[in-house]
C-alpha cells in the first residue's frame, strides 16, 4: 500500500526540502493542500485525518494545533518544530543515539525530529556518557556555526536583503536560553544543563557544532583515542546510520571542517581532535542544518516509519 504523506507547512523552509526530497519517490503518495488553505484549520484537519503520516513543518503553536486537529489513532505524525522533543508520549527522531532508537521510531506514532543544534552535540556525548567515558554531570559548552537558512523564511529573507552588510558571523541566544538546551540535555544524558553559544554565518546552509572538553579534573581522564574509539565502535555497530567517525585528527587545520560540506545530504560527520597532554579533546560534527538537522532526518525517520528504503 502506497503511504500518503501530508507536509503541514510545505510551503516554508523546512517543508520546501522534504517535498524536494520526496519529488521522485514512487513508494509514497504527497497529498498536498492548496496554497490558500494552509492557515485553514478546517481544511487542515481534513489532510491531517486523510494521512498516514503527517510532517509538521510550521511554528511551535501551528505544530500543536495540527496535533490536536487528529481525531484518528492512525494518523502517525512526525512534528519538526520544538514543541513536543521532550514531551512525554514523543519518540525523538534521531535514529542513531542508540542501537534502540531506530526500532523506537519504527513503531512510533508520534516523533519529535531533532533540532539542528543538539544533533551534533547529542551524537558525540550519548554514547561517550553511556560508555563511561565522560560523567554526566560534565559541564558542557556547545559552540558552532549555522548558515542563516536556519533561522527560516523570516532569517533568509532578512539575509538575502542585505547580504554585503550582514556581519559574517553573528553569535546569538546571548540571554543564554537557547531553545534547543531542554532536548540537548535530555537526550545527551546530561545531568545539567548545557551552556550553548550558537553563532549564525553570512551563507545559506550548513553548519558546525563543536564540544570543547577541559578534562584534567575527572578521576580517570580518557585518551582521545579512547573517545575516538567508543565512537568509531558505537556508530559501526547501527545499521544504516548516516553519522560516520573520521580518523582521529592530528592535523594543526583540516578542510573537511567545512560546515557547507555535507549540503544537500542527510550525512553527519564527528570529528575528535585531543592534546593528551593537557587533557583536552575537541570534538566537531559537520552536517547540513536543512539535511540531517531538520528535512533529511525527517524524511529517514518517514521512511523508518513506513518500513521504505527510500526508493
Ligand atoms: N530552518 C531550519 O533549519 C529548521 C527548522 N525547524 C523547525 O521547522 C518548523 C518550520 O520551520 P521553517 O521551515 O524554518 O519555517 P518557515 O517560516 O520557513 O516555514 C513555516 C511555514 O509554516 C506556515 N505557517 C505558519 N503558521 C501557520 C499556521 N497557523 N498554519 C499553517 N501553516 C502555517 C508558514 O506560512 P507563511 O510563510 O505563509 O506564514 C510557512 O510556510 C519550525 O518549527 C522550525 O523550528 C527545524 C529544524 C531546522
Ligand atoms: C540559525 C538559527 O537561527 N537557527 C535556529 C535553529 C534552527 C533549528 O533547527 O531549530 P528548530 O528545529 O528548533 O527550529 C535557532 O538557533 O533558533
Amino acid at each position: 500500500m502506497t503511504a500518503k504523506i501530508f507536509i503541514d507547512g510545505e510551503h516554508g523552509t523546512t517543508g520546501l526540502q522534504i517535498r524536494t526530497r520526496l519529488a521522485e519517490r514512487r513508494d509514497i503518495e504527497v497529498i498536498s493542500i492548496p496554497t490558500e488553505k494552509r492557515k485553514d484549520p478546517a481544511a487542515r484537519a481534513e489532510f491531517l485525518n486523510t494521512a498516514d503520516i503527517a510532517i509538521l513543518c510550521l511554528p511551535d503553536d501551528a505544530a500543536r494545533e495540527s496535533v490536536s486537529l487528529i481525531e484518528n489513532n492512525t494518523t502517525r505524525v512526525i512534528d519538526a518544530s520544538t514543541a513536543h522533543r521532550v514531551a512525554e508520549g514523543w519518540t525523538y527522531g534521531f535514529a542513531e543515539m542508540d542501537k534502540a532508537q531506530g526500532d523506537a521510531i519504527r513503531n512510533a506514532g508520534r516523533v519529535a525530529n531533532p533540532g539542528c543544534w543538539p544533533q551534533g552535540p547529542i551524537a558525540f556525548l550519548r554514547p561517550l556518557i553511556a560508555a563511561g567515558l565522560l560523567p554526566a554531570d560534565l559541564a558542557v559548552t556547545v559552540n558552532g556555526i549555522s548558515g542563516y537558512s536556519g533561522g527560516g523564511r523570516t532569517m533568509i529573507e532578512d539575509y538575502e536583503a542585505s547580504r554585503d552588510e550582514a556581519p559574517e558571523f553573528m553569535p546569538y541566544a546571548l540571554t543564554l536560553k537557547h531553545k534547543h538546551v531542554p532536548e540537548l540535555q535530555a537526550y545527551s544524558g546530561l545531568s545539567g544543563a548545557p551552556l550553548m553559544q550558537p553563532a549564525v554565518g553570512n551563507f545559506a546552509q550548513g553548519m558546525l557544532t563543536a564540544l570543547p572538553l577541559q578534562l584534567g579534573h575527572l578521576p580517570r581522564v580518557p585518551t582521545g583515542a579512547e573517545l575516538h574509539a567508543a565512537l568509531a565502535d558505537h556508530y559501526g555497530a547501527i545499521t544504516g546510520s548516516v553519522v560516520d567517525v573520521a580518523p582521529l585528527g592530528n592535523a594543526e587545520r583540516s578542510g573537511a571542517l567545512d560546515p557547507e560540506r555535507h549540503n544537500g545530504s542527510n550525512n553527519m560527520t564527528l570529528h575528535v581532535f585531543a592534546n593528551d597532554a593537557r587533557a583536552q579533546a575537541l570534538l566537531i560534527a559537520v552536517y547540513d542544518n536543512l539535511g540531517k538537522g531538520a528535512s533529511g532526518a525527517a524524511v529517514q525517520n518517514m521512511d523508518l516509519m513506513i518500513g521504505s528504503d527510500g526508493r
